[in-house]
């Protein structure tokens, strides 16, 4: 080995969606790498960290086991390694549930129907689990990819996998039965890390780029008597920024309002009588 020193060690996803995603977001908090290509290690530029790059459902053994420090993964994975890791960020994207599905067509209502079924899965241990809360008992055919065609190869009666928008169900003519669970892409960490300051330090990074990617900072100009009001259309994160105008009978707001309701709170901001209303998009924030 010889490349890997007593720096923090943070595993990332080599390939696949998680794997952009998660460099992305470690650049725009200033942990700046370069991956050599296919290199599967990397050192982050001015901070005593490495970067790990490992398969995305080999990150959540390797963080319990303390191989690496933290990693980046999804909270399914995490359930179905049963690793013993702390989830330190919850990061906003990679949202998706897990399903029990059935053909269009079958005539199964219920998930205490599958007893002695066959089920192709992903998720064996997650799966078992939530059959035997339903006393079913089934037999698993345990892969690792394209089980939406398991059903049709004949190997499976129903199948658990991940869904996002439902169309790999539509395209394969299944439906869900049951959602099992919901999940998304998380920071783990282990308990007993190599340099604890700084993956909080690196935690405290993340939370600016991902609550940045989440609200705007708008601006408006207001009439004083209607500030109260305008306070309730915009609480703000911690509270709104007030600052006065030469005229008195005016106040400037700065306040932190979610991104997806900019539009909505705008109009409201204008029916109350505000003025000069600004959205501006923040990139990084430490609140
Ligand atoms: N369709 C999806 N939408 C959103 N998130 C998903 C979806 N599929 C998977 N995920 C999340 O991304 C994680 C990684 O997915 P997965 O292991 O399938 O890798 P991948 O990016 O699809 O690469 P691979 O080609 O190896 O399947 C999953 O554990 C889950 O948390
Ligand atoms: O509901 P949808 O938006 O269609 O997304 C769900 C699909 O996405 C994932 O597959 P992926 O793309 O990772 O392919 P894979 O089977 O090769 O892992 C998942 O395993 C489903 O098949
Ligand atoms: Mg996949």
């Amino acid at each position: 080995m010889g490349q890997l020193s007593n720096n923090l060690r943070i595993g990332l996803p080599s390939k696949g969606r998680l794997s952009e995603l998660s460099g992305e977001l470690l650049l725009q908090a200033g942990l700046n790498f370069r991956r050599q290509n296919r290199g599967l290690f990397a050192k982050v530029k001015g901070l005593p960290i490495d970067l790990v790059f490992l398969r995305t459902d080999d990150i959540p053994t390797l963080v319990a086991e303390g191989a690496i420090d933290m990693g980046f993964t999804g909270s399914d994975l995490v359930e179905e390694a049963n690793a013993n890791v702390t989830t330190r960020m919850r990061l906003g994207v990679g949202r998706c549930r897990l399903a029990i599905c059935i053909p269009d067509d079958s005539t199964i209502r219920s998930a205490n129907e599958l007893d002695g079924k066959r089920i192709a899965t992903s998720f064996p241990h997650i799966t078992k689990a939530y059959l035997g809360q339903h006393n079913a008992l089934a037999h698993m055919v345990s892969l690792s990819g394209s089980v939406e065609v398991m059903i049709q190869l004949g190997v499976a009666d129903a199948i658990v996998d991940l869904v996002e928008t439902g169309s790999t169900l539509a395209a394969n003519r299944l439906r869900i039965l049951e959602e099992i669970g919901s999940y998304e892409t998380i920071l783990i960490q282990n308990d007993a890390c190599r340099d604890s300051e700084m993956a909080d330090r690196v935690v405290r990074r993340l939370e600016g780029v991902v609550i940045a990617r989440d609200y705007s900072l708008l601006e408006y100009n207001i009439p004083t008597a209607k500030l109260g009001e305008a306070e309730k259309i915009t609480p703000g994160f911690n509270s709104p920024t007030i600052g006065t105008l030469e005229d008195e009978a005016w106040r400037s707001v700065r306040v932190m309002v979610r991104s997806s309701e900019v539009i909505d709170v705008m109009e409201k901001l204008e029916r109350l009588g505000a003025s000069a209303i600004f959205q501006t998009t923040i990139s990084n924030c430490r609140l």
